[in-house]
C-alpha cells in the first residue's frame, strides 16, 4: 500500500525516483557545425582536439578548436600558417583536413580522425620487427617526400606525431611547425623536439629544412626499431653533447642493413646526409617489394593529375543529392577549395 501511495505522489509530482529514470542522464550534445562533439583526445597550450561525429554522414572526424583570444600575432600567424599548409596537402598518409569554421574568437580545423593514436603509444605494446617498421618507414618517407616536392618542411617530426588510422596506417599530423622552404634560402628558427633535432639545430647555424626532416626521420627510425632514443642525456646540454658528437648504441637485435641506413641519416653534415632518393634506393627499404608500391606513389603524373581537378566522385554526389543538398553549390566550393559545409560532406562520403 505505501509503495502504491509513494509512486502514486511521485507519480503526481513528476518527481523520477523511478530507478530507471535517475539513471538517465540527460546527454546534451555539443555541436559544432553540423557534427557532434563525442570526446576530448588532446589538449594543447591555446587548442583543445575533440573526436566528432558529422550528423549526415556519420563519419567520425576529429576537430582542432584553437581560441584565438589566447594567441598572440606570431602564434595567430603561424595557426594560418598551418591551415594554408594543410590545404596543400592532400596524400594518404598525412592527417586530411576537411573544413575550416571560423568565428571572431575561434578557429575549428576539421580532420580526418587517425583513431589509433601515437605511433608513441603503438610502441609501448613492443618495438616494430623491421618488416613492419619497414612499412611504417616507408609511409612516412612518402609522406615527407611529397610534402618537400611542394616545398613544404615538416619539422617536428617525432614518434609523437606519427598517428596511426584504423587500418594502423601512417597519418602524419601537426604541420604546426611546418614552413615553406626555398632552397638556398635556410631556415634558422629552433623548432621541433630535442631528441630529434639535428646537430646543425643545436648549433644554432642556418639549416636546409628537408635535410633537418631526414634526420629526425633517422631518429624516427631508430626509435621504431630499438623504441629508445639514440641520443638521449637527462639535460638539454647533456643531450646536445650527444648530438654533436654524433655516437650512438647500435643493439645486437639490429640487423646491418637497417644499422647502414641510420648510419647514414645520422650524420653530422647535413650535406653529406642520405637524401629522400638515397634512402628509398637502399637496400634495407628494397628488401620489401610492398614497400616499392608505397614508395613510387610520388611520381609526375599524380602530381598532375592532383593539379588538373579529378572528375566528381558521381557517387557521393548522387548521395548528396537523395540528401537534398545543392549539388552545383557542392562542386563550386571544391573548385574553390572552399573547406566548406558542402565540401566536407563530399570528401567525407568520398573516404567513408
Ligand atoms: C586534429 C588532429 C590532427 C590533431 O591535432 N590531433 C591531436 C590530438 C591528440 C594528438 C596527439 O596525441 C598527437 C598528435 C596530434 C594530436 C589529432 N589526433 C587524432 N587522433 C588521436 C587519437 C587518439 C589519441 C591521439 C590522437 N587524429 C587527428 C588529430
Amino acid at each position: 500500500f505505501i509503495k502504491i501511495v509513494i509512486q502514486g505522489i511521485c507519480g503526481r509530482y513528476g518527481s523520477d525516483a523511478g530507478p530507471k529514470m535517475a539513471t538517465e542522464r540527460t546527454k546534451r550534445a555539443i555541436k559544432v557545425g553540423f557534427y557532434d562533439i563525442e570526446k576530448t583526445i588532446g589538449k594543447g597550450n591555446f587548442a583543445v582536439v575533440k573526436l566528432a561525429r558529422h550528423r549526415v554522414t556519420k563519419s567520425q572526424v576529429a576537430i582542432k578548436i584553437i581560441d584565438k583570444t589566447q594567441l598572440d600575432e606570431t602564434n595567430l600567424k603561424k595557426v594560418y600558417r598551418e591551415i594554408q599548409i594543410m590545404k596543400l596537402l592532400n596524400h594518404p598518409h598525412i592527417v586530411k583536413l576537411y573544413q575550416v569554421m571560423e568565428t571572431k574568437s575561434m578557429l575549428y580545423l576539421v580532420t580526418e580522425y587517425a583513431s589509433n593514436g601515437e605511433m608513441f603509444n603503438y610502441l609501448s605494446h613492443g618495438a616494430l620487427p623491421e618488416k613492419e617498421a619497414r612499412k611504417k618507414f616507408a609511409q612516412i618517407l612518402s609522406a615527407v617526400e611529397y610534402c618537400h616536392a611542394r616545398h613544404v618542411v615538416h619539422r617536428d617530426l617525432k614518434a609523437e606525431n606519427l598517428l596511426l588510422d584504423q587500418n594502423l596506417n601512417i597519418k602524419i599530423a601537426d604541420f604546426g611547425f611546418g614552413n615553406y622552404y626555398t632552397p638556398g634560402s635556410p631556415l634558422n628558427t629552433w623548432c621541433g623536439s630535442p631528441p630529434y633535432a639535428a646537430p646543425e639545430v643545436f648549433e644554432g647555424k642556418l639549416y636546409h629544412g628537408p635535410q633537418l626532416d631526414i634526420w629526425s626521420l633517422g631518429v624516427v627510425l631508430y626509435v621504431l626499431i630499438c623504441r629508445a632514443l639514440p641520443f638521449d642525456g637527462g639535460t638539454l646540454p647533456a643531450l646536445r653533447d650527444r648530438v654533436l658528437e654524433g655516437r650512438f648504441r647500435i643493439p645486437f637485435f639490429m640487423s646491418t642493413e637497417c644499422e647502414h641506413l641510420i648510419r647514414h641519416m645520422l650524420v653530422k653534415d647535413p650535406n653529406q646526409r642520405y637524401t629522400i632518393e638515397q634512402i628509398k634506393k637502399h637496400k634495407w627499404m628494397q628488401a620489401d617489394p610492398a614497400v616499392k608500391t608505397i614508395l613510387s606513389c610520388n611520381t609526375e603524373e599524380n602530381f598532375e593529375r592532383e593539379e588538373i581537378l579529378e572528375e566528381y566522385n558521381e557517387q557521393a554526389l548522387e548521395l548528396m543529392q537523395g540528401l537534398g543538398i545543392d549539388i552545383e553549390r557542392t562542386k563550386t566550393a571544391l573548385a574553390d577549395d572552399a573547406y566548406d559545409h558542402h565540401t566536407a560532406i563530399y570528401h567525407l562520403l568520398v573516404d567513408r
